[in-house]
């Protein structure tokens, strides 16, 4: 049983082998050796293609074999500290794994196997009735999607993250349903999970590739009490699509890997009561930021496959697990190389020559957080637009305008036809197509991609907004031109006024355009830069790989030896 007094605890579950493994022929190549470790058979082959085994020990907070059900692993690891939120505290309990290593199963658990959602809303009713007759339970359910959040419980409508003056982390528009009992709890997770797994479409998209965040917030009233929260993490191998040969695979997936490494910082930071949580690492990391600072209790639930085809995603879920909360200095799965592997990227070994630094906690947030590196200009259109109203096409002595001036007429006017925005054409690339990537090693080629990814993600964020933002302008300036025009048309009418508005109008609608085309513009030229990155290191990596066939390496040699 998990200490209720610990902050963070991280355990491991073994899901039993499948049929489909079983039929294959799998080996289990996960042994439990005491309830705190966990053993990793691994078969090798040594250049003269003899085999030999070696073994990789990890220990954990607690160990969980293939036989240990969701209650058992509940009343372990989640029900001691599920109280504590009565008492203020943020219990998180996050399920990491490679698709397939049973997380859902965990979180939700199947047919007639209630899984910890369930088990804790349980436990929760019982307290509130025991012990807490005027607090009230709400849910919320959303999932991150390629850098983006959806309300599962309000048809997948896009939310939007906001930080107030008093840095409190805002999801604008999330809805969060009153539950009265463990019946309506149900009904609202199915009605959730249906929207999970059909809202998406295409060979890529599947829940395996969002992470789900399922929020139980107690309330008195109207004041917050405490919160437990559930995250089923996407798949971890996810991850290391980053070189895929599908553009929004390897943005998507750039978006995983950066994700659940801030978040391991994240929990590290609180682990060890660091000053600074680097929350602004991810979106996930960023919605998340309260179960990070305060009083809080996390479990984190590495899930793992027992089969020898999962032996490298389940390596790499043991080894993240093992850098989350460090147990014994030096030890481990991380053995001689932990310093190294603090910051290694969590790809499938394959690609350990790919090695990816993340920031170590001493450097400043802002320096973690994605860097603008495009020339895009910080201002806000709305700034720029007061720009231009101050400086651009004021005349000197501006007669006061009849119509009112500027672009904002009242909302209460009738609505005017929406003009459809004229189609933008293509608009070449004048940005040099990563030229210096010939220079690169694979670990600079890596470190820029994930750089320019996380360029791409908020300049994708941003072109969005722009556009919307637009699209609102132009309805405006086509409300002050109408005005304009009924104006002119009376007798007596000023028409130096009408030609001097009618000039600044136009001028402003010019510059919105202008400014769009350079975003989209930006954009583009670094979808194409992604592109070319991403071809530049496959090709480098074949190489690699024909390399590393050709030249064994030194312990194996020693071996041979
Ligand atoms: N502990 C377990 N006992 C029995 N069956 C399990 C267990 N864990 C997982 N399974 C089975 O393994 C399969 C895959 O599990 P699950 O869907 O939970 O994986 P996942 O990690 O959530 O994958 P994804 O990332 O695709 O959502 C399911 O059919 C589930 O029934």
């Amino acid at each position: 049983m998990v200490d209720r007094d610990q902050k963070i605890q991280v355990i491991v579950r073994k899901r039993p082998l499948n049929t489909k493994e079983k039929a294959r022929g799998e080996v289990d190549i996960l042994s439990q050796r005491s309830p705190q470790t966990i053993v990793v058979t691994e078969e090798k082959v040594k250049v003269d293609l003899t085999k030999y085994i070696e073994e990789h020990h990890f220990t954990f907070d607690g160990v969980f074999s293939e036989d240990v059900t969701n209650e058992m692993l509940y009343r372990a690891t989640v029900q001691p500290i599920v109280q504590a939120a009565f008492q203020g505290a943020k219990v998180t309990c996050f399920a990491y794994g490679q698709t397939g290593s049973g997380k859902t199963y965990t979180m939700m658990g199947e047919g007639q196997t209630p899984g910890l959602y369930l088990l804790a809303a349980n436990d929760l009713y019982y307290y509130k009735e025991q012990l807490y007759p005027n607090i009230k339970l709400w849910v919320s359910f959303y999932e991150i999607y390629c850098g983006k959040l959806h309300d599962l419980l309000n048809e997948r409508h896009i939310l939007h993250v906001r930080e107030d003056a008093k840095q409190n982390v805002n999801i604008v528009g999330l809805q969060y349903k009153p539950v009265d009992d463990v019946q309506t709890l149900m009904h609202i997770l199915t009605l959730g999970l249906s929207n999970r797994t059909t809202g998406t479409t295409g060979a890529n998209d599947d829940s395996s590739r969002s992470h789900g965040v399922l929020e139980i917030s107690l309330r008195e009233k109207r004041r917050a009490v405490g919160k437990v929260t559930f995250i089923d993490l996407a798949g971890s191998e996810r991850g290391a699509d980053t070189m895929n040969s599908d553009g929004k695979t390897r943005i998507d997936g750039a978006e995983i890997n950066k994700s659940l490494l801030a978040l391991k910082e994240c929990i590290r930071a609180l682990d060890q009561d660091k000053k600074h949580t680097p929350f602004r690492g991810s979106k996930l990391t960023l919605v998340l930021k309260d179960s990070f600072v305060g009083n809080c209790r996390t479990v984190m639930i590495a899930n793992v496959s027992p089969g020898l085809t999962s032996c490298e995603h389940t390596l790499n879920s043991l080894r993240y697990a093992d850098r989350v909360k460090e147990l014994k200095k030096g030890g481990g799965g991380a053995g001689k190389n932990a310093d190294q592997l603090a910051n290694v990227l969590m790809l499938p070994r394959q690609n350990n020559n790919i090695v990816r630094y993340v920031k170590n906690e001493e450097e400043d947030e802002d320096e973690i957080s994605p860097k603008n590196t495009n020339n895009v200009p910080k201002m806000t259109f709305k700034e720029e637009a007061e720009r231009i109203k101050t400086n651009g096409t004021k005349p000197a002595n501006k007669p006061k305008s009849r119509i009112g001036g500027g672009f904002t007429s009242p909302r209460s006017q009738q609505p005017n036809p929406v003009p459809q925005p004229q189609p933008q054409p293509p608009v070449p690339s004048s940005t040099p197509i990563f030229d210096e990537s010939e220079n690169m090693d694979l670990e600079e080629l890596t470190a820029s991609h994930e750089n320019l990814i996380a360029v791409i993600l908020s300049e994708e964020e941003q072109l969005i907004n722009t556009h919307r933002k637009t699209i609102d302008d132009m309805v405006d300036a086509i409300k002050v031109q109408m005005a304009l025009l009924s104006e002119v048309d009376k007798p007596g009418s000023d028409v130096d006024q009408y030609v001097c508005e009618l000039d600044k109008v136009l001028a402003m609608k010019e510059e919105m355009i202008r400014n769009l085309r350079k975003q989209l513009k930006s954009f583009n030229d670094h979808l194409r830069q992604e592109e070319a990155m991403a071809s530049a290191f496959n090709a480098r990596k074949s190489a690699m790989d024909v390399f590393d066939l050709e030249t064994p390496d030194e312990d194996l040699l020693q071996d041979m030896w």
